[in-house]
């Protein structure tokens, strides 16, 4: 078994600009990589067909999981059949706004790539993960973006401050399909650029917005609950990542951070965890 590491994501900022004529929205966000992992193990075995096992977990197993889906789409491009057994450790929570089935799916993309020397380019890694989910690409690109289109457009952005995020999920799982549907857009923007940063934590809270934020707080008062309860143990800012129900503290000291996740955690059915963003 090889093992590979597939980290979670949160959206600085969310845009939604338009509505698509395929029922997709065209976005404008600041998305960044934190140090939340699931584990990937992923063997090539004899004969065909692909296993995914995850162990205590309520996930799909076989074609109903992303993972198992991105090693077929993957087999498929190469004209190749090989068997292929995938072990997820899911720490990840599940439908949260982390992006944890799409990191999952890049991660198998990569990792299988890389196992059977496929030769595949980090764009075409792309184009297959985009039919997977469109917040796969940002997981093969592997570096703090600002992402248009519906997530596939990917610039990089530089000079990120180092500094601490709590993630805090209530537990809740929210279905991002039923967030959009349920958005009401206002107007659309066309004046958002691309951030520049100079290392400051300020910069970030500046930032700082989700448009599907209102929807999910909406049906889950939860929601805005956490974002007080995070402003109170100390975080200069607070936001929901995607379509929730994750909510992330922003925090330049380490040991408040930890204190918070702690006391956030204690609450029941929440999980927390003081991470820090992946910046390469
Ligand atoms: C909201 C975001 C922000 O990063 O993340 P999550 O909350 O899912 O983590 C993403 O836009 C989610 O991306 P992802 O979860 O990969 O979406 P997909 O599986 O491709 O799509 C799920 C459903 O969301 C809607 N969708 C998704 C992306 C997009 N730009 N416009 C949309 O309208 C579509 O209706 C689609 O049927
Ligand atoms: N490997 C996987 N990890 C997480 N979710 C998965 C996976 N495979 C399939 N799914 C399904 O995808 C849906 C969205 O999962 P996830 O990526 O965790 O959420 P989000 O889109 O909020 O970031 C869930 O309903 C889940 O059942």
């Amino acid at each position: 078994m090889t093992t590979f590491l597939a980290p979670a994501k949160i959206n600085l900022c969310l845009h939604v600009l338009r509505r698509r004529e395929d029922g997709y929205h065209d976005l404008a966000m600041l998305m960044q990589r934190v140090s939340l992992y699931d584990q990937i193990e992923m063997a090539i075995v004899e004969g065909p067909g692909i296993r995914v096992r995850c162990d205590g977990l309520t996930l799909p197993a076989g074609q109903g999981n992303i993972a198992a889906r991105a090693a077929e789409a993957l087999l498929r491009r190469a004209g190749m059949s090989r068997g292929v057994e995938i072990v997820i450790e899911k720490n990840i929570p599940v439908a949260a706004g982390l992006g944890g089935g799409s990191s999952d799916a890049a991660t198998v993309l990569m990792g299988l790539n890389q196992m059977l020397e496929l030769g595949f380019s980090p764009a075409q890694l792309m184009e297959t993960g985009v039919k997977l989910g469109a917040d796969v690409p940002f997981f093969i690109f592997r570096h703090a973006a600002w992402a248009t289109g519906i997530g596939e457009n990917l610039e990089r952005v530089v000079g990120l401050p180092p500094l601490w995020y709590v993630l805090v999920n209530p537990g809740l799982e929210v279905s991002t399909a039923w967030v959009y549907q349920n958005l009401r857009l206002t107007s659309g923007r066309d004046d958002l650029r691309i951030p520049r940063f100079s290392g400051t934590v300020e910069e970030i809270v500046n930032v700082l917005h989700n448009d599907l934020e209102n929807v999910t707080a909406a049906r889950f008062p939860l929601i805005g609950q956490v974002k007080r309860q995070l402003i109170d143990l100390g975080a200069e800012g607070a936001l929901m990542s995607g379509s929730g129900s994750t909510v992330f503290g922003v925090f330049s000291n380490g040991d408040r951070a930890r204190a918070a996740a702690e006391e956030m955690g204690r609450q029941p059915g929440f999980r927390a965890f003081a991470v820090k963003p992946i910046n390469d």
